[in-house]
């Protein structure tokens, strides 16, 4: 008599090309204060783990990128800010999928930040930013921050935040 052995069947394991061209939608909050803005390191275990990033995250289905950004600081830096306008879109296929990172120029308008899931903040001033590491994908925000002078970043934040 035959009888066949039950079989599992997996489901195929995306090849590494495939894993790269998915596209996975990033916040980030470029946050000024006095003239300075907020760097946040990523922690060990995380991906990129040890770069330099604009805090913030995934943007889930039903979200905006805005009340993205809002929901993310609140939960990695326990603060609150004003999103302000869009600084720029920038994608980079690292092997675990394409990243298209927005960045938003942001104020602080309640609470310190806390670190919960970073390992270091610092406060620099635009024309110190390039001597941080930053992660691939946020290299043009970084490049566009510190050809600004920083008064032009606080005030055309402000004006979109007050419109809004
Ligand atoms: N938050 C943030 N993520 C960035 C930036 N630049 C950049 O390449 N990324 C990458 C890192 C992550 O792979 C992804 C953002 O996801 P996330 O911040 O929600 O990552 P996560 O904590 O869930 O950690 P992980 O699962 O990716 O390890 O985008 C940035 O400026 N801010």
């Amino acid at each position: 008599m035959h009888t066949s052995e039950p079989t599992t069947r997996q489901a195929p394991q995306p090849t590494p090309q495939e894993l790269q061209q998915r596209l996975i939608r990033v916040v980030g909050a470029a946050i000024m204060r006095n003239d300075t803005v907020l760097c946040a390191q990523r922690g060990s275990g995380k991906s990129l783990a040890g770069y330099w990033e604009f805090p913030g995250g995934k943007i889930e289905a039903h979200e905006t990128p805005q009340q993205a950004l809002h929901r993310e600081i609140e939960e990695e830096l326990q603060c609150e800010i004003i999103v302000g306008s869009e600084l720029c879109t920038t994608r980079y296929p690292y092997d675990f999928g394409t990243v298209e990172l927005t960045t938003f120029l942001c104020h602080l308008v309640g609470g310190e930040p806390h670190l919960t899931e970073h390992q270091e903040v610092r406060w620099l001033s635009p024309n110190h930013l390039h001597e941080l590491d930053w992660a691939p994908a946020d290299r043009e925000a970084v490049k566009l921050l510190e050809g600004m002078p920083s008064t032009v970043c606080v005030v055309s934040d402000f004006s979109e935040a007050m419109q809004s």
